[in-house]
């Protein structure tokens, strides 16, 4: 082969290398799934020290005739920075030591701060089954490819299923766990002086319950639909108040609107937006509205955590009818809803904090 002829060979194995890495990249999800599953960082946890992987083997809940493959699922985990191995001799796999890195310490159960509730409803059938009626959707006049999968939208199903409606809210539950740690660390400033919140679409209240914790003079109200909070206690500056967003939300002076509206199409915001506006300025003073959400395209950003943004865009196109958006397009919906001054402080990593003022 000449030079041109080596080339040219060397793109086209290229080319298929990629095309091969992108057919499998659910390996990635589904094995750390699976890790998930077999309770894997917590094993190494608690073990207290760097663990041998005949230990490992030892107390994974598994069948004898699969102790062969685990060293083989470790191999690809730590590939992807789950786990690192503490002897590096890789030719001897069977020696390897195991510790967590900083990702599968947040995938410890009881890690205050967990993502492996977010994990097993993310990657529950119920919601990775829609990825398998995409392109029929983008042939169909169904308004996403949940509805395509499973004949209604997203908020209904959940209220058709209790059992998905609990694995749903425990995942927003812990982000919001995850979140609240750091907003209220680090934007205490944002609820300075307000006598009333409504979380709106606050799911089962980890977000508002903390809020009305760390400030005890805030009334705190969590509005969602009535399956996700009909029979939730409150307590002194705490209630639960189930109701429908686009038809009205309790006055109060500050709304907080976390996820919410990236779950829905402009039009959809708009009219969300405007609700919240009638919500703020009914006290007779004019309050704000926080939205806890992605602006993309915000930053130079790495190449992981811009794919993880278009991830979940596309997660909004495909589970729901939102999208994530740009500066630009948040701007356009906070001035179609009649608002006319906004802040956005980007203060969670992938996700700001945008208040919004009428
Ligand atoms: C993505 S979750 C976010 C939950 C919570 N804000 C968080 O971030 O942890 C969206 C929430 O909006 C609620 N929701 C959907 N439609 C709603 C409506 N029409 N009125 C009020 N809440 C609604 C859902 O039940 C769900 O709890």
């Amino acid at each position: 082969m000449d030079s041109h002829d080596e080339e040219h060979a060397a793109k086209l194995l290229r080319a298929q290398t990629h095309i091969w890495n992108h057919i499998f990249s659910f390996i990635n999800s589904m094995s750390l799934k699976c890790v998930v599953d077999l309770g894997i960082p917590d094993i190494i946890h608690n073990y207290g020290q760097p663990m041998p992987l005949s230990n490992l083997i030892a107390s994974l809940p598994i069948h004898p005739s699969k102790t062969c493959f685990v060293h083989r699922l470790m191999r690809i985990m730590i590939h992807s920075g789950f786990f690192s191995q503490q002897n590096h001799d890789m030719e001897n796999q069977l020696d390897a030591k195991y510790v967590l890195t900083d990702a599968s310490v947040l995938l410890l159960k009881n890690h205050p701060m967990s993502v492996t509730p977010f994990l097993h409803a993310m990657l529950d059938p119920i919601l990775t089954n829609p990825w398998n009626q995409f392109s029929t959707w983008f042939k169909n006049g169904d308004t996403t490819p949940f509805e395509t999968a499973h004949g209604m939208m997203l908020w209904d199903y959940a209220g058709a299923d209790p059992k998905h409606n609990n694995l749903f809210n425990d995942a927003m539950a812990s982000d919001a766990r995850f979140v609240t740690s750091l907003v209220i660390e680090k934007c205490k400033g944002v609820f300075m002086g307000l006598e009333s919140l409504v979380d709106v679409g606050g799911g089962t209240g980890t977000m508002a319950k903390a809020i009305a914790k760390s400030f005890p003079r805030v009334e705190c109200i969590v509005f969602d639909l009535p399956h996700v909070v009909s029979g939730l206690k409150g307590s002194e500056n705490l209630k639960y108040v189930a109701g429908d967003m686009f038809e009205a939300i309790p006055p109060a002076d500050a709304i907080l609107l976390k996820w919410i509206l990236h779950d829905w199409n402009d039009k959809e915001c708009v009219d969300i937006l405007k609700k919240c506006k009638e919500a703020i300025t009914r006290k007779g003073k004019e309050g704000k509205v926080i939205i806890i959400d992605m602006v993309v395209e915000n930053e130079k950003r790495d190449d992981e955590s811009v794919e993880t943004q278009l991830f979940f865009d596309m997660l909004m196109m495909v589970l729901v009818t939102g999208k994530e958006r740009s500066k630009k397009e948040w701007a356009k919906l906070i001035s179609s809803a009649g608002y006319n001054n906004y802040k956005i402080t980007p203060v969670l990593g992938l996700r700001s904090l945008i208040e919004i003022y009428p």
